[in-house]
Protein backbone atom coordinates (compact mmCIF):
# COMPACT_ATOMS: atom_id res chain seq x y z
CA UNK A 1 0.00 0.00 0.00
CA UNK A 2 3.36 2.29 -0.57
CA UNK A 3 2.21 3.22 3.22
CA UNK A 4 6.01 4.18 3.84
CA UNK A 5 6.16 6.44 0.85
CA UNK A 6 3.17 8.06 2.08
CA UNK A 7 4.16 8.79 5.57
CA UNK A 8 7.26 10.25 4.17
CA UNK A 9 5.33 12.33 1.92
CA UNK A 10 3.57 13.34 4.77
CA UNK A 11 6.52 14.21 7.24
CA UNK A 12 7.36 16.99 4.95
CA UNK A 13 4.13 18.84 5.57
CA UNK A 14 3.80 17.73 9.23
CA UNK A 15 6.91 19.17 10.02
CA UNK A 16 6.04 22.20 10.71
CA UNK A 17 3.51 20.92 13.45
CA UNK A 18 5.24 17.80 14.47
CA UNK A 19 4.57 18.62 18.05
CA UNK A 20 0.45 18.97 17.68
CA UNK A 21 1.28 15.23 16.23
CA UNK A 22 3.00 13.61 18.75
CA UNK A 23 0.11 15.22 20.99
CA UNK A 24 -2.43 13.42 19.10
CA UNK A 25 -0.35 10.17 18.86
CA UNK A 26 0.04 10.59 22.62
CA UNK A 27 -4.04 11.08 23.32
CA UNK A 28 -4.37 8.18 21.23
CA UNK A 29 -1.89 5.99 23.13
CA UNK A 30 -3.74 7.54 26.30
CA UNK A 31 -7.44 6.78 25.02
CA UNK A 32 -6.39 3.16 23.98
CA UNK A 33 -4.73 2.14 27.21
CA UNK A 34 -8.15 3.47 29.40
CA UNK A 35 -10.23 1.63 26.63
CA UNK A 36 -8.44 -1.70 27.48
CA UNK A 37 -7.99 -1.12 31.18
CA UNK A 38 -12.09 -0.81 31.60
CA UNK A 39 -12.10 -4.32 29.70
CA UNK A 40 -9.23 -6.26 32.11
CA UNK A 41 -10.87 -4.40 35.13
CA UNK A 42 -13.62 -6.93 34.87
CA UNK A 43 -11.21 -9.63 35.74
CA UNK A 44 -10.26 -7.81 39.02
CA UNK A 45 -14.07 -6.72 39.54
CA UNK A 46 -14.88 -10.67 39.51
CA UNK A 47 -12.16 -12.61 40.51
CA UNK A 48 -10.84 -9.91 43.77
CA UNK A 49 -14.09 -8.21 44.16
CA UNK A 50 -17.74 -9.40 43.65
CA UNK A 51 -16.92 -13.56 44.08
CA UNK A 52 -14.65 -13.13 47.59
CA UNK A 53 -17.49 -10.07 48.68
CA UNK A 54 -14.59 -7.24 49.23
CA UNK A 55 -16.72 -4.36 49.28
CA UNK A 56 -13.37 -1.53 49.16
CA UNK A 57 -11.88 -3.02 46.59
CA UNK A 58 -14.84 -2.78 44.32
CA UNK A 59 -15.48 0.67 45.69
CA UNK A 60 -11.68 1.64 44.95
CA UNK A 61 -11.91 -0.10 41.55
CA UNK A 62 -14.93 1.85 40.34
CA UNK A 63 -13.51 4.89 41.73
CA UNK A 64 -10.38 4.56 39.48
CA UNK A 65 -12.52 3.89 36.40
CA UNK A 66 -14.35 7.04 37.59
CA UNK A 67 -11.44 9.22 37.99
CA UNK A 68 -9.58 7.66 34.58
CA UNK A 69 -12.84 8.41 32.45
CA UNK A 70 -13.16 12.01 33.54
CA UNK A 71 -9.29 12.31 32.19
CA UNK A 72 -10.43 10.47 29.10
CA UNK A 73 -13.70 13.32 28.53
CA UNK A 74 -10.82 16.17 29.30
CA UNK A 75 -8.08 14.82 26.93
CA UNK A 76 -10.39 13.70 24.17
CA UNK A 77 -11.98 17.01 23.64
CA UNK A 78 -8.84 18.46 24.04
CA UNK A 79 -7.62 16.16 21.38
CA UNK A 80 -10.51 16.88 19.24
CA UNK A 81 -9.37 20.48 18.83
CA UNK A 82 -5.93 19.92 18.42
CA UNK A 83 -6.64 17.40 15.80
CA UNK A 84 -8.84 19.93 14.05
CA UNK A 85 -5.70 22.39 14.05
CA UNK A 86 -3.41 19.98 12.85
CA UNK A 87 -5.22 18.96 9.99
CA UNK A 88 -6.22 22.16 8.91
CA UNK A 89 -2.67 22.99 8.93
CA UNK A 90 -1.39 20.29 7.06
CA UNK A 91 -3.75 20.60 4.60
CA UNK A 92 -3.06 24.01 3.94
CA UNK A 93 0.32 23.60 3.53
CA UNK A 94 -0.53 21.22 1.09
CA UNK A 95 -2.61 23.50 -0.76
CA UNK A 96 0.05 26.39 -0.16
CA UNK A 97 2.98 23.96 -1.51
CA UNK A 98 0.78 23.14 -4.45
CA UNK A 99 -0.31 27.06 -5.06
CA UNK A 100 3.60 28.55 -5.29
CA UNK A 101 4.49 25.27 -7.68
CA UNK A 102 1.39 26.19 -9.94
CA UNK A 103 2.68 30.23 -9.98
CA UNK A 104 6.38 29.11 -10.98
CA UNK A 105 5.05 26.34 -14.09
CA UNK A 106 5.33 27.32 -17.15
CA UNK A 107 3.00 27.97 -19.89
CA UNK A 108 4.00 24.73 -21.68
CA UNK A 109 2.61 23.22 -18.34
CA UNK A 110 -0.99 25.00 -18.41
CA UNK A 111 -1.45 23.86 -22.20
CA UNK A 112 -0.79 20.53 -21.57
CA UNK A 113 -2.91 20.20 -18.11
CA UNK A 114 -6.34 20.65 -18.08
CA UNK A 115 -7.62 23.34 -15.81
CA UNK A 116 -10.51 21.09 -13.78
CA UNK A 117 -7.60 18.44 -13.35
CA UNK A 118 -5.60 21.07 -11.61
CA UNK A 119 -8.44 22.39 -9.73
CA UNK A 120 -9.47 18.36 -8.69
CA UNK A 121 -5.83 18.34 -7.73
CA UNK A 122 -6.57 21.32 -5.09
CA UNK A 123 -9.96 19.87 -4.17
CA UNK A 124 -11.01 16.45 -3.97
CA UNK A 125 -7.22 15.38 -4.12
CA UNK A 126 -6.21 17.37 -0.53
CA UNK A 127 -9.59 16.25 1.01
CA UNK A 128 -8.85 12.78 0.66
CA UNK A 129 -5.28 13.02 2.30
CA UNK A 130 -6.98 15.46 4.72
CA UNK A 131 -9.27 12.46 5.52
CA UNK A 132 -6.31 9.78 5.53
CA UNK A 133 -4.89 12.30 8.36
CA UNK A 134 -8.39 12.56 10.47
CA UNK A 135 -8.72 8.37 9.94
CA UNK A 136 -4.77 7.67 10.68
CA UNK A 137 -5.29 8.96 14.07
CA UNK A 138 -8.26 6.43 14.53
CA UNK A 139 -5.72 4.16 13.14
CA UNK A 140 -2.99 4.56 15.81
CA UNK A 141 -5.71 4.73 18.32
CA UNK A 142 -6.91 1.29 16.78
CA UNK A 143 -3.54 0.22 16.57
CA UNK A 144 -2.99 1.39 20.54
CA UNK A 145 -5.55 -0.50 21.76
CA UNK A 146 -4.98 -3.65 19.44
CA UNK A 147 -1.36 -3.51 21.32
CA UNK A 148 -3.15 -2.96 25.07
CA UNK A 149 -5.52 -5.73 24.60
CA UNK A 150 -2.90 -7.88 23.17
CA UNK A 151 -0.57 -7.63 25.97
CA UNK A 152 -3.79 -7.70 28.85
CA UNK A 153 -4.67 -11.00 26.87
CA UNK A 154 -1.14 -12.67 27.02
CA UNK A 155 -1.32 -11.58 30.58
CA UNK A 156 -4.48 -13.27 31.20
CA UNK A 157 -3.78 -16.34 29.35
CA UNK A 158 -0.27 -16.99 27.40
CA UNK A 159 -2.20 -19.85 25.30
CA UNK A 160 -5.19 -18.17 24.69
CA UNK A 161 -3.41 -15.11 23.95
CA UNK A 162 -0.90 -16.59 21.49
CA UNK A 163 -4.15 -18.27 19.53
CA UNK A 164 -5.89 -14.79 19.32
CA UNK A 165 -2.62 -13.25 18.46
CA UNK A 166 -2.00 -15.81 15.78
CA UNK A 167 -5.23 -14.85 14.28
CA UNK A 168 -5.05 -11.33 14.50
CA UNK A 169 -2.02 -11.57 12.66
CA UNK A 170 -3.54 -13.40 9.66
CA UNK A 171 -6.34 -10.40 9.84
CA UNK A 172 -3.54 -7.66 9.33
CA UNK A 173 -2.02 -9.37 6.45
CA UNK A 174 -4.31 -11.08 4.27
CA UNK A 175 -5.57 -7.63 2.85
CA UNK A 176 -2.19 -6.62 1.79
CA UNK A 177 -2.51 -7.77 -1.93
CA UNK A 178 -5.75 -6.33 -2.44
CA UNK A 179 -4.33 -3.02 -0.59
CA UNK A 180 -2.28 -2.72 -3.51
CA UNK A 181 -4.85 -3.08 -6.35
CA UNK A 182 -6.93 -1.10 -4.28
CA UNK A 183 -4.41 2.01 -3.98
CA UNK A 184 -4.45 1.60 -7.88
CA UNK A 185 -7.78 1.71 -8.70
CA UNK A 186 -8.31 4.67 -6.47
CA UNK A 187 -5.91 6.08 -8.17
CA UNK A 188 -7.50 5.59 -11.57
CA UNK A 189 -10.66 6.85 -10.04
CA UNK A 190 -8.84 9.97 -8.68
CA UNK A 191 -7.99 10.62 -12.45
CA UNK A 192 -11.49 9.97 -13.88
CA UNK A 193 -12.78 12.42 -11.21
CA UNK A 194 -10.57 14.89 -12.48
CA UNK A 195 -11.40 14.49 -16.45
CA UNK A 196 -14.95 15.02 -15.52
CA UNK A 197 -14.62 17.61 -13.22
CA UNK A 198 -12.75 19.57 -16.74
CA UNK A 199 -15.80 18.31 -19.18
CA UNK A 200 -17.44 20.42 -16.97
CA UNK A 201 -15.29 23.61 -16.38
CA UNK A 202 -14.88 23.04 -20.19
CA UNK A 203 -18.90 22.88 -20.31
CA UNK A 204 -19.69 25.90 -18.49
CA UNK A 205 -17.22 27.95 -20.07
CA UNK A 206 -18.61 27.43 -23.13
CA UNK A 207 -22.18 27.57 -22.71
CA UNK A 208 -22.54 30.38 -25.65
CA UNK A 209 -21.00 28.33 -28.09
CA UNK A 210 -22.56 24.88 -26.90
CA UNK A 211 -26.19 26.90 -27.38
CA UNK A 212 -25.40 28.53 -30.50
CA UNK A 213 -24.28 25.34 -32.34
CA UNK A 214 -26.94 23.01 -30.57
CA UNK A 215 -24.21 21.31 -29.15
CA UNK A 216 -26.43 20.03 -26.11
CA UNK A 217 -26.99 16.90 -27.20
CA UNK A 218 -23.43 16.00 -27.98
CA UNK A 219 -22.14 17.12 -24.46
CA UNK A 220 -24.95 15.29 -22.47
CA UNK A 221 -23.49 12.24 -24.49
CA UNK A 222 -19.77 13.10 -23.80
CA UNK A 223 -20.57 13.41 -20.40
CA UNK A 224 -22.51 10.46 -19.93
CA UNK A 225 -19.74 8.27 -21.65
CA UNK A 226 -17.59 10.15 -19.38
CA UNK A 227 -20.29 8.76 -16.04
CA UNK A 228 -20.50 5.33 -17.28
CA UNK A 229 -16.55 5.30 -17.42
CA UNK A 230 -16.58 6.44 -13.50
CA UNK A 231 -18.97 3.99 -12.75
CA UNK A 232 -16.83 1.40 -14.10
CA UNK A 233 -13.83 2.42 -12.47
CA UNK A 234 -15.55 3.17 -9.17
CA UNK A 235 -17.24 -0.13 -8.49
CA UNK A 236 -13.37 -1.55 -8.95
CA UNK A 237 -12.01 1.12 -6.61
CA UNK A 238 -14.54 0.61 -4.17
CA UNK A 239 -15.18 -3.19 -3.84
CA UNK A 240 -11.28 -3.44 -3.97
CA UNK A 241 -11.16 -1.12 -0.95
CA UNK A 242 -14.30 -2.65 0.64
CA UNK A 243 -12.49 -6.08 0.59
CA UNK A 244 -9.74 -4.68 2.58
CA UNK A 245 -11.79 -3.89 5.22
CA UNK A 246 -14.10 -6.90 4.79
CA UNK A 247 -11.53 -9.87 4.99
CA UNK A 248 -9.91 -9.28 8.84
CA UNK A 249 -13.66 -9.09 9.76
CA UNK A 250 -14.17 -12.36 8.39
CA UNK A 251 -10.68 -13.95 9.80
CA UNK A 252 -11.56 -12.61 12.91
CA UNK A 253 -15.01 -14.61 13.03
CA UNK A 254 -13.62 -17.65 13.23
CA UNK A 255 -10.64 -16.57 15.15
CA UNK A 256 -13.31 -15.56 18.05
CA UNK A 257 -15.09 -18.80 17.85
CA UNK A 258 -11.98 -20.83 18.34
CA UNK A 259 -10.68 -18.86 21.80
CA UNK A 260 -14.59 -18.75 22.91
CA UNK A 261 -14.32 -22.42 22.68
CA UNK A 262 -10.89 -23.38 24.36
CA UNK A 263 -11.64 -20.66 26.66
CA UNK A 264 -14.75 -22.51 27.54
CA UNK A 265 -13.13 -25.74 28.16
CA UNK A 266 -10.22 -24.69 30.17
CA UNK A 267 -12.39 -22.99 32.62
CA UNK A 268 -14.94 -26.33 32.97
CA UNK A 269 -11.44 -28.02 33.83
CA UNK A 270 -10.38 -24.46 35.98
CA UNK A 271 -7.42 -23.67 34.41
CA UNK A 272 -8.98 -20.65 34.57
CA UNK A 273 -11.13 -18.53 36.25
CA UNK A 274 -14.77 -16.83 35.47
CA UNK A 275 -13.34 -14.07 35.68
CA UNK A 276 -10.44 -14.57 33.53
CA UNK A 277 -12.80 -16.21 30.68
CA UNK A 278 -15.34 -13.35 31.03
CA UNK A 279 -12.06 -10.36 30.86
CA UNK A 280 -10.46 -12.12 28.25
CA UNK A 281 -13.86 -12.63 26.60
CA UNK A 282 -14.59 -8.58 26.61
CA UNK A 283 -11.18 -8.16 25.67
CA UNK A 284 -11.40 -10.19 22.76
CA UNK A 285 -14.79 -8.52 21.97
CA UNK A 286 -13.54 -4.89 22.07
CA UNK A 287 -10.21 -6.58 20.16
CA UNK A 288 -12.95 -7.01 17.25
CA UNK A 289 -14.67 -3.70 17.23
CA UNK A 290 -10.64 -2.41 17.15
CA UNK A 291 -10.09 -4.29 13.66
CA UNK A 292 -13.50 -3.24 12.33
CA UNK A 293 -12.57 0.34 12.68
CA UNK A 294 -8.80 -0.33 11.63
CA UNK A 295 -10.34 -1.78 8.36
CA UNK A 296 -12.99 0.63 8.44
CA UNK A 297 -10.97 3.47 8.02
CA UNK A 298 -8.07 1.55 5.79
CA UNK A 299 -9.63 2.71 2.54
CA UNK A 300 -9.33 6.41 3.51
CA UNK A 301 -5.98 5.96 3.83
CA UNK A 302 -5.56 4.06 0.59
CA UNK A 303 -7.50 7.26 -0.81
CA UNK A 304 -5.13 9.11 0.67
CA UNK A 305 -2.43 7.74 -0.89
CA UNK A 306 -3.77 8.14 -4.45
CA UNK A 307 -4.44 11.55 -3.60
CA UNK A 308 -1.19 12.00 -2.59
CA UNK A 309 0.49 10.59 -5.59
CA UNK A 310 -1.49 12.75 -7.62
CA UNK A 311 -0.13 15.90 -5.50
CA UNK A 312 2.78 14.81 -6.40
CA UNK A 313 2.86 14.37 -9.51
CA UNK A 314 1.97 18.02 -9.94
CA UNK A 315 4.64 18.85 -7.66
CA UNK A 316 7.19 16.93 -9.68
CA UNK A 317 6.36 19.16 -13.20
CA UNK A 318 9.54 21.07 -13.56
CA UNK A 319 9.12 24.31 -15.43
CA UNK A 320 10.34 24.88 -18.64
CA UNK A 321 11.05 28.27 -18.12
CA UNK A 322 13.30 29.01 -14.81
CA UNK A 323 15.31 31.46 -14.02
CA UNK A 324 18.81 30.28 -14.05
CA UNK A 325 20.90 30.15 -10.16
CA UNK A 326 23.45 32.96 -11.69
CA UNK A 327 20.32 34.77 -13.54
CA UNK A 328 21.51 38.59 -14.01
CA UNK A 329 18.94 41.45 -13.36
CA UNK A 330 18.11 43.22 -16.47
CA UNK A 331 19.07 47.00 -16.60
CA UNK A 332 16.54 49.47 -18.57
CA UNK A 333 16.35 48.92 -21.75
CA UNK A 334 18.91 50.61 -23.74
CA UNK A 335 19.65 49.74 -26.93
CA UNK A 336 18.20 46.64 -28.85
CA UNK A 337 16.59 43.12 -28.91
CA UNK A 338 17.62 40.39 -31.00
CA UNK A 339 16.43 37.25 -32.10
CA UNK A 340 19.12 35.00 -33.73
CA UNK A 341 18.38 31.90 -35.88
CA UNK A 342 15.56 31.19 -32.98
CA UNK A 343 13.59 27.69 -33.81
CA UNK A 344 11.15 26.96 -31.24
CA UNK A 345 8.33 24.22 -31.87
CA UNK A 346 5.10 24.03 -29.09
CA UNK A 347 5.07 19.95 -29.83
CA UNK A 348 6.56 18.10 -32.37
CA UNK A 349 3.34 18.70 -34.37
CA UNK A 350 3.02 22.19 -33.87
CA UNK A 351 5.53 24.32 -35.02
CA UNK A 352 6.08 28.05 -33.62
CA UNK A 353 8.70 29.86 -35.11
CA UNK A 354 12.05 28.46 -37.67
CA UNK A 355 15.56 30.56 -38.43
CA UNK A 356 14.03 33.53 -37.10
CA UNK A 357 16.58 36.48 -36.88
CA UNK A 358 15.28 40.47 -36.57
CA UNK A 359 16.38 43.17 -34.71
CA UNK A 360 13.94 45.79 -32.85
CA UNK A 361 15.94 49.10 -31.79
CA UNK A 362 15.07 50.84 -28.45
CA UNK A 363 12.43 53.16 -29.94
CA UNK A 364 10.89 51.63 -32.76
CA UNK A 365 7.80 51.41 -33.62
CA UNK A 366 7.24 48.12 -35.16
CA UNK A 367 4.69 46.32 -36.71
CA UNK A 368 4.53 42.31 -37.49
CA UNK A 369 1.70 41.29 -40.23
CA UNK A 370 1.30 37.78 -41.42
CA UNK A 371 -1.97 35.13 -41.81
CA UNK A 372 -3.14 33.73 -39.07
CA UNK A 373 -1.01 30.91 -37.35
CA UNK A 374 2.30 32.34 -39.04
CA UNK A 375 3.60 33.21 -35.56
CA UNK A 376 3.43 36.45 -34.73
CA UNK A 377 2.04 35.34 -31.11
CA UNK A 378 4.99 32.98 -30.38
CA UNK A 379 7.25 35.71 -31.10
CA UNK A 380 5.58 37.64 -28.16
CA UNK A 381 5.71 34.62 -26.48
CA UNK A 382 9.52 33.96 -26.38
CA UNK A 383 9.89 37.61 -26.11
CA UNK A 384 8.24 37.43 -22.98
CA UNK A 385 9.75 34.26 -21.92
CA UNK A 386 6.81 32.71 -21.62
CA UNK A 387 8.27 30.04 -23.67
CA UNK A 388 12.24 29.83 -24.08
CA UNK A 389 13.62 29.22 -27.93
CA UNK A 390 14.66 25.34 -28.59
CA UNK A 391 17.60 26.39 -30.76
CA UNK A 392 18.87 30.04 -31.22
CA UNK A 393 19.26 33.22 -28.95
CA UNK A 394 17.16 36.48 -27.82
CA UNK A 395 19.81 39.24 -27.32
CA UNK A 396 18.13 41.66 -24.85
CA UNK A 397 21.06 44.79 -24.67
CA UNK A 398 23.33 41.89 -24.91
CA UNK A 399 22.60 39.82 -22.53
CA UNK A 400 21.07 36.35 -23.44
CA UNK A 401 17.07 36.36 -22.07
CA UNK A 402 18.00 32.85 -20.87
CA UNK A 403 20.48 34.48 -18.43
CA UNK A 404 18.22 37.21 -17.12
CA UNK A 405 15.66 36.80 -14.17
CA UNK A 406 12.04 36.35 -15.48
CA UNK A 407 10.62 39.46 -13.32
CA UNK A 408 13.05 42.21 -14.88
CA UNK A 409 12.43 41.45 -18.00
CA UNK A 410 8.78 41.11 -18.04
CA UNK A 411 8.84 44.31 -15.61
CA UNK A 412 9.97 46.54 -19.02
CA UNK A 413 7.02 44.85 -20.69
CA UNK A 414 3.29 46.46 -21.00
CA UNK A 415 1.80 43.88 -23.10
CA UNK A 416 -2.13 43.12 -23.75
CA UNK A 417 -2.46 40.41 -25.56
CA UNK A 418 -4.92 38.44 -27.88
CA UNK A 419 -6.95 37.29 -25.46
CA UNK A 420 -7.79 39.63 -22.38
CA UNK A 421 -7.80 38.09 -19.37
CA UNK A 422 -9.55 39.99 -16.48
CA UNK A 423 -9.96 39.21 -12.54
CA UNK A 424 -13.37 39.36 -11.19
CA UNK A 425 -12.64 42.52 -9.24
CA UNK A 426 -12.98 45.76 -9.65
CA UNK A 427 -12.29 47.97 -12.80
CA UNK A 428 -9.96 50.20 -10.30
CA UNK A 429 -8.04 46.97 -9.09
CA UNK A 430 -8.17 45.26 -12.76
CA UNK A 431 -5.91 48.55 -14.22
CA UNK A 432 -4.23 48.33 -11.09
CA UNK A 433 -2.69 44.89 -11.57
CA UNK A 434 -0.23 46.72 -14.13
CA UNK A 435 1.50 48.63 -11.51
CA UNK A 436 0.57 47.36 -7.90
CA UNK A 437 1.65 50.52 -6.78
CA UNK A 438 -0.39 52.85 -8.78
CA UNK A 439 -2.28 55.95 -7.35
CA UNK A 440 -5.57 56.26 -8.40
CA UNK A 441 -4.96 59.54 -10.14
CA UNK A 442 -2.48 56.95 -12.30
CA UNK A 443 -4.55 54.28 -12.77
CA UNK A 444 -7.38 57.34 -14.29
CA UNK A 445 -4.55 58.54 -16.58
CA UNK A 446 -3.98 55.51 -18.07
CA UNK A 447 -7.85 54.76 -18.33
CA UNK A 448 -8.28 58.24 -20.48
CA UNK A 449 -4.70 57.23 -22.58
CA UNK A 450 -7.25 53.42 -23.22
CA UNK A 451 -9.87 55.67 -23.85
CA UNK A 452 -12.32 53.79 -21.65
CA UNK A 453 -12.18 56.85 -18.52
CA UNK A 454 -15.49 58.39 -19.63
CA UNK A 455 -17.28 54.75 -20.32
CA UNK A 456 -16.03 53.84 -16.71
CA UNK A 457 -17.58 57.55 -15.17
CA UNK A 458 -20.99 55.83 -16.75
CA UNK A 459 -21.10 53.41 -14.58
CA UNK A 460 -22.92 53.79 -11.12
CA UNK A 461 -20.01 52.54 -8.83
CA UNK A 462 -17.36 53.92 -11.53
CA UNK A 463 -13.75 52.81 -11.11
CA UNK A 464 -15.39 50.37 -8.23
CA UNK A 465 -17.57 48.49 -10.43
CA UNK A 466 -17.01 44.88 -10.42
CA UNK A 467 -16.11 43.47 -14.24
CA UNK A 468 -17.61 39.97 -13.27
CA UNK A 469 -16.22 36.14 -14.01
CA UNK A 470 -13.42 37.18 -16.68
CA UNK A 471 -14.74 40.55 -17.38
CA UNK A 472 -18.05 38.78 -18.37
CA UNK A 473 -20.31 42.14 -17.65
CA UNK A 474 -18.32 43.82 -19.82
CA UNK A 475 -18.09 44.29 -23.63
CA UNK A 476 -15.40 42.73 -26.01
CA UNK A 477 -13.66 46.38 -26.74
CA UNK A 478 -14.21 47.09 -22.58
CA UNK A 479 -12.37 44.44 -21.72
CA UNK A 480 -9.71 45.53 -24.32
CA UNK A 481 -9.53 48.53 -23.30
CA UNK A 482 -9.01 47.96 -19.60
CA UNK A 483 -6.30 45.53 -20.27
CA UNK A 484 -4.48 48.53 -22.60
CA UNK A 485 -4.83 50.56 -19.54
CA UNK A 486 -3.64 47.80 -17.43
CA UNK A 487 -0.46 48.05 -19.93
CA UNK A 488 -0.36 51.53 -19.86
CA UNK A 489 -0.46 52.20 -16.39
CA UNK A 490 2.77 50.28 -15.65
CA UNK A 491 5.18 52.68 -18.10
CA UNK A 492 6.44 50.26 -20.20
CA UNK A 493 9.88 50.46 -21.86
CA UNK A 494 8.66 47.88 -24.13
CA UNK A 495 4.76 48.55 -24.99
CA UNK A 496 3.35 44.98 -26.83
CA UNK A 497 0.04 45.14 -28.37
CA UNK A 498 -1.05 41.98 -29.99
CA UNK A 499 -4.27 42.50 -31.60
CA UNK A 500 -5.28 44.89 -29.03
CA UNK A 501 -7.70 47.10 -30.93
CA UNK A 502 -9.04 44.13 -32.63
CA UNK A 503 -12.80 44.42 -30.69
CA UNK A 504 -13.14 48.04 -30.73
CA UNK A 505 -15.40 50.40 -33.35
CA UNK A 506 -13.29 52.67 -35.92
CA UNK A 507 -13.50 55.87 -33.67
CA UNK A 508 -12.52 54.16 -30.29
CA UNK A 509 -9.84 52.58 -32.17
CA UNK A 510 -8.48 56.17 -33.67
CA UNK A 511 -8.67 57.53 -30.39
CA UNK A 512 -6.64 54.60 -29.41
CA UNK A 513 -4.11 54.71 -32.15
CA UNK A 514 -3.52 58.09 -31.50
CA UNK A 515 -2.71 57.59 -27.81
CA UNK A 516 -0.36 54.70 -28.73
CA UNK A 517 1.48 56.98 -31.80
CA UNK A 518 2.04 59.79 -28.89
CA UNK A 519 3.74 56.75 -26.53
CA UNK A 520 5.56 55.35 -29.18
CA UNK A 521 7.68 58.56 -28.68
CA UNK A 522 9.67 57.76 -25.84
CA UNK A 523 8.92 54.15 -25.88
CA UNK A 524 9.63 50.65 -28.01
CA UNK A 525 5.99 49.42 -29.32
CA UNK A 526 5.81 45.94 -30.90
CA UNK A 527 2.35 45.56 -32.43
CA UNK A 528 0.75 42.77 -34.08
CA UNK A 529 -1.98 43.41 -36.30
CA UNK A 530 -4.44 42.17 -39.13
CA UNK A 531 -5.36 45.58 -40.37
CA UNK A 532 -2.38 46.41 -42.66
CA UNK A 533 -3.43 49.93 -42.63
CA UNK A 534 -1.77 50.41 -39.22
CA UNK A 535 1.25 49.16 -40.45
CA UNK A 536 1.89 52.28 -42.25
CA UNK A 537 2.90 54.02 -38.50
CA UNK A 538 5.49 51.13 -38.18
CA UNK A 539 9.67 52.25 -38.41
CA UNK A 540 9.87 48.65 -39.31
CA UNK A 541 7.37 45.70 -40.51
CA UNK A 542 8.02 42.62 -40.33
CA UNK A 543 5.95 40.12 -42.53
CA UNK A 544 5.53 36.57 -40.92
CA UNK A 545 4.95 33.18 -43.23
CA UNK A 546 4.98 29.89 -41.34
CA UNK A 547 6.97 30.72 -38.68
CA UNK A 548 9.66 32.93 -40.73
CA UNK A 549 10.40 35.99 -41.44
CA UNK A 550 10.11 36.30 -45.23
CA UNK A 551 9.97 40.02 -45.77
CA UNK A 552 10.85 43.25 -43.65
CA UNK A 553 11.26 47.07 -44.10
CA UNK A 554 9.02 50.03 -44.02
CA UNK A 555 5.61 50.59 -45.98
CA UNK A 556 7.22 51.94 -49.29
CA UNK A 557 10.11 49.33 -49.38
CA UNK A 558 7.78 46.37 -48.61
CA UNK A 559 5.17 47.64 -51.58
CA UNK A 560 7.66 47.80 -53.76
CA UNK A 561 9.54 44.35 -53.15
CA UNK A 562 5.81 43.06 -54.74
CA UNK A 563 6.03 40.11 -52.14
CA UNK A 564 3.70 38.78 -49.89
CA UNK A 565 2.75 42.58 -47.81
CA UNK A 566 2.39 43.62 -51.36
CA UNK A 567 -0.44 41.40 -51.90
CA UNK A 568 -2.15 41.94 -48.65
CA UNK A 569 -2.08 45.45 -49.24
CA UNK A 570 -3.44 45.46 -52.67
CA UNK A 571 -6.44 43.48 -50.75
CA UNK A 572 -7.18 46.25 -48.45
CA UNK A 573 -7.17 49.02 -51.21
CA UNK A 574 -8.99 46.69 -53.70
CA UNK A 575 -5.98 46.13 -55.87
CA UNK A 576 -4.93 50.02 -55.66
CA UNK A 577 -1.25 49.45 -54.44
CA UNK A 578 -0.12 53.11 -53.84
CA UNK A 579 -2.85 54.13 -51.61
CA UNK A 580 -1.45 55.64 -48.81
CA UNK A 581 -5.02 57.54 -47.62
CA UNK A 582 -5.74 54.86 -45.59
CA UNK A 583 -2.37 56.21 -43.53
CA UNK A 584 -4.71 58.17 -41.07
CA UNK A 585 -6.80 55.03 -39.76
N1 LIG B 1 -0.09 27.19 -26.80
C1 LIG B 1 0.11 26.56 -27.96
N2 LIG B 1 0.28 25.22 -27.98
C2 LIG B 1 0.49 24.56 -29.14
N3 LIG B 1 0.57 25.17 -30.33
C3 LIG B 1 0.39 26.50 -30.39
C4 LIG B 1 0.17 27.26 -29.20
N4 LIG B 1 0.05 28.56 -29.56
C5 LIG B 1 0.20 28.60 -30.91
N5 LIG B 1 0.41 27.38 -31.40
C6 LIG B 1 0.66 27.02 -32.81
O1 LIG B 1 1.80 27.76 -33.25
C7 LIG B 1 1.58 28.28 -34.54
C8 LIG B 1 1.78 29.80 -34.54
O2 LIG B 1 0.76 30.35 -33.72
P1 LIG B 1 0.70 31.89 -33.36
O3 LIG B 1 -0.34 32.07 -32.30
O4 LIG B 1 2.04 32.41 -33.07
O5 LIG B 1 0.18 32.49 -34.74
P2 LIG B 1 -0.31 33.96 -35.08
O6 LIG B 1 0.45 34.40 -36.28
O7 LIG B 1 -0.22 34.84 -33.89
O8 LIG B 1 -1.80 33.67 -35.47
P3 LIG B 1 -3.09 34.62 -35.28
O9 LIG B 1 -2.92 35.80 -36.21
O10 LIG B 1 -4.21 33.75 -35.70
O11 LIG B 1 -3.14 35.03 -33.85
C9 LIG B 1 0.21 27.87 -34.96
O12 LIG B 1 0.34 26.76 -35.82
C10 LIG B 1 -0.49 27.46 -33.69
O13 LIG B 1 -1.37 26.39 -33.91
Amino acid sequence: MNLIWFFKQLNKYIAPYRWLGILLIARGLFEAAFDSSIRISLKFIIDAAIIPQNYHLLILILLLLGAGAILFVFIGLLGDFWAARFNISVTNNIRSTLFVRLQNLSMEFFGRRSAGDIVNCFSADTEKVENSLLYGFILILELGSILFSAIFMFSLNWQLGLISCIGLTVCVLAPAKIGQKATEQNYQLRDKRGEIANVVQENILSQSVIKLFGLQPRSIKNFHDNLQDLKKVYVQATFSSYLVQRIPTLVFVFVQLIVISIGAVMTYRNMITVGTLASFQVLLVGLNLNILSFTFSLPYLIEGIAGMQRINILLAEIPQVEDAPDAVELSPFSREICFNNVNFSYSSERKGVSNLSLTIKKGDFVVFVGQSGAGKSTIVNLLTRLYDPDKGQIIFDSIDLRSCTQKSLRDQIGLVSQEVILFNTSIRENIRMGYLEATDEEVEIAAKNAEIHEFILTLPQGYDTPVGDRGGQLSGGQRQRIALARALVRNPAILILDEATSALDLVTEAGILATIDRLAKERTVIMITHRITQALRADKIFVLENGTIVASGNHTELLKKEGVYATLWQQMNGGNSNSTEIASV
